[in-house]
């Protein structure tokens, strides 16, 4: 069987926050992979390093945090060695990020139809009028009824479930083909959490998405990951696909996950 190529390469990635006092190392020695059409859950407790691992890997660790050594690798770049700019550029266009909170993400003085075209425009050529076209292409793709009238609407019209789907949208207009979704359904309640799931795993498989799912909720890893790295104290404990970490897990602490569900 021919081995698929990672999507998403990290290996033996480190980050620290060096204060004035102390240093704490958030990220320790964390190597991870995310191959296309593969859900891959990061999980650990609240302080564990997941957040810090995803930032990392955007390019968005600032002073005082600093990624002190490993590699970061998007298919054939080498993120690590890319200046802000072009992180910046790669960001939009090769990876995308969705946020806990959907609300705050999006700009509560511009219109859904307006955020969603700047960001078409952002990355591909075209006039307003053929954003505008795109734009409602991929509302609909993305299963938003009545595209037309969500256009002229504004953030704090819609429920925070259709603001998740706005901002998936958004993050997808690029063609970007890694989704990091960061903790993506905490701030939903359960029958959206449930709809956020279903198209997150819709879009893997439509788009061939590598998604990397940052979550403390097992419930969430049960439901879509295919394979798991679990993380305590900015070190990865244990890996292993789903299937085997709910049924014979072998770390103290994934037990321990797993118990206080
Ligand atoms: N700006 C910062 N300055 C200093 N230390 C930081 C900073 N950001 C994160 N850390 C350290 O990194 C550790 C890991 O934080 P991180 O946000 O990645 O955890 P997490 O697993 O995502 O938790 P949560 O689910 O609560 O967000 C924290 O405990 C903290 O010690």
């Amino acid at each position: 069987m021919i081995r698929e190529p990672a999507l998403l390469r990290v290996s033996h990635l480190r980050t620290s926050f060096h204060t004035q006092n102390h240093m704490v190392t958030a990220v320790d020695d964390v190597s991870i992979e995310v191959k296309p059409r593969q859900i891959v859950a990061l999980v650990g407790e609240s302080g564990s390093g997941k957040s810090v691992t995803a930032m990392s890997i955007l390019g968005l660790v600032d002073p005082p945090g600093i990624v002190e050594n490993g590699e970061i690798w998007l298919g054939a770049n080498n993120l690590l060695g890319y200046s802000r700019r072009q992180l910046r550029k790669l960001r939009g266009k090769e990876m995308a990020v969705i946020f806990q909170d959907p609300m705050n993400a999006l700009n509560p003085v511009l219109t859904i139809g307006r955020q969603i075209m700047e960001t078409i425009m952002l990355h591909k050529r075209v006039s307003k009028k053929e954003a505008k076209v795109l734009a409602l292409r991929q509302m609909q793709q993305a299963g938003l009824s009545d595209p037309e009238q969500l256009l002229n609407t504004y953030p704090f019209q819609i429920s925070g479930g259709m603001c998740q789907r706005v901002m998936i949208c958004i993050a997808l207009v690029s063609g970007a083909r890694l989704l990091i979704a960061d903790e993506p359904t905490t701030a939903l309640d359960v029958t959206i959490q449930a709809q956020i799931l279903k198209e997150l795993d819709r879009i893997r498989k439509e788009r061939n998405v590598g998604i990397l799912l940052i979550t403390h909720d097992l419930g969430v890893v049960a439901e879509i990951a295919d394979y798991v790295y679990v993380m305590k104290s900015g070190k990865i404990v244990e890996s292993s696909n789903v299937f085997k970490l709910f049924s014979e897990p072998e770390h103290p602490y994934t037990k321990h996950l797993l118990d206080c569900r």
